[in-house]
């Protein structure tokens, strides 16, 4: 019997390349990392979500974290399906709300291939689901922050995850044009990493990079209100001694400035694509910005400045997409042309 069958309803998930959220009747139950430690004597798990990011770079010979997703998208089919099992038994299973729920709805990015979609369903059944949907991220997004995709309005949503940014034009419950690239959190992270040993001759782990992206990850080099310096440690290169030094927003605005700049390429290139009563739409309404990525200081303004419109960072950027997905499995007759089986 499948892990699904013993619960009571349906769930909705956002399986992202560095956070995994489960929703259950509009309440966000699970919210973790993408990250699974195993023993690598035995392949046992020791740990999953937040857990498993705290080993993460302190590992001994026996231990082994894994990031299952990559890029939006699955690479490690065992991992994946270990960790989703392990998520969804962090669901309150006692709770009767949860005794029939066997359908599920994943989100996936919009610029995945066939192969790695039935990799995602595949995991998803694997795991114990009966019933799988997919929905593209941008539509679950747009649902997310409150938009009525249904309607014959051009809407275009940013959303910047881990592993992909995913642009795009959306209007009566479709993509109409769309871009998704491989520059997003993860890259910004190894931007920051690369910089730090390069410019500070200084090593640090992915996890203080990510800390340092978090803290004063920023888009503009002028901050109208700028982030306090940020001190980070590591080992230094040259002695192989633990070192601290303090890092300013303005350098991180400097070593993410080149991926930034993919990003609004792809912008303009989507903005380019729209047909032109859409084009009048978004002219109007403007862009929402989603994903953790949208959390970097001066992000919006930047993006504002380069388009010449108007761009509105989602309330809660992390949890759009998976408010949007728990939206449709709310109603699946309602978005069933929406839904990829
Ligand atoms: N305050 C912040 N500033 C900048 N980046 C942030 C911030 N908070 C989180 N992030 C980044 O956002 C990313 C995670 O965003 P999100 O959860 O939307 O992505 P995901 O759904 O896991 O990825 P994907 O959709 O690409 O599979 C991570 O790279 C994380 O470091």
């Amino acid at each position: 019997m499948g892990l699904f069958s013993f619960l009571t309803s349906d769930i909705a998930i956002d399986l992202g390349t560095a956070n995994t959220l489960i929703m259950h009747n509009g309440r966000i139950l699970v919210d973790e990392p993408s990250i699974i430690a195993i023993d690598k004597r035995t392949g046992k798990i020791l740990a999953i979500g937040h857990q498993a990011m705290q080993m993460h770079g302190k590992t001994n010979e026996h231990i082994k974290t894994i990031r299952p997703l990559k890029d939006g998208v699955i690479a490690d089919f065992t991992a994946a399906e270990q960790m989703i099992r392990g998520l969804v038994k962090m669901l309150p299973t006692t709770n009767k709300l949860f005794a029939a729920a066997h359908r599920i709805v994943v989100s996936i990015p919009s610029g995945i291939t066939e192969v790695e979609k039935r990799a995602v369903k595949d995991s998803c059944e694997h795991a114990g689901a009966k019933e799988v949907y997919m929905v593209y991220e941008p539509l679950a997004a747009a649902v997310g922050i409150g938009i009525d995709i249904t309607q014959p309005t051009g809407i275009m949503i940013i959303d910047i995850g881990g592993g992909t940014t995913e642009i795009a034009v959306i209007a009566l419950s479709g993509i109409v044009c769309e871009q998704s690239i491989r520059i997003a959190g993860d890259v910004f992270t190894r931007d920051i990493v690369d910089y730090m040993r390069r410019e500070h001759n200084l090593l640090i782990g992915e996890r203080s990079g990510e800390e340092i992206k978090k803290h004063i990850g920023s888009a503009l080099s002028e901050l109208v209100s700028p982030p306090a310096d940020y001190e980070i440690r590591g080992r230094d290169l040259m002695t192989g001694i633990p070192k601290e030094i303090k890092v300013t927003y303005r350098e991180i605005a400097y070593c993410l400035d080149r991926s930034i700049a993919k990003i609004e390429e792809a912008t303009l290139k989507v903005l380019e694509m729209a047909p032109p009563e859409l084009s009048a739409d978004i002219y109007t309404n403007g862009i929402h910005l989603t994903g953790g990525g949208a959390l970097l200081h001066g992000l919006g303004e930047r993006l504002a400045a380069k388009t010449h419109l108007p761009v509105q960072v989602a309330d809660d950027p992390l949890r759009a997409v998976v408010k949007g997905t728990g939206e449709f499995i709310k109603d699946l007759a309602k978005y069933e042309s929406v839904l990829i089986r």
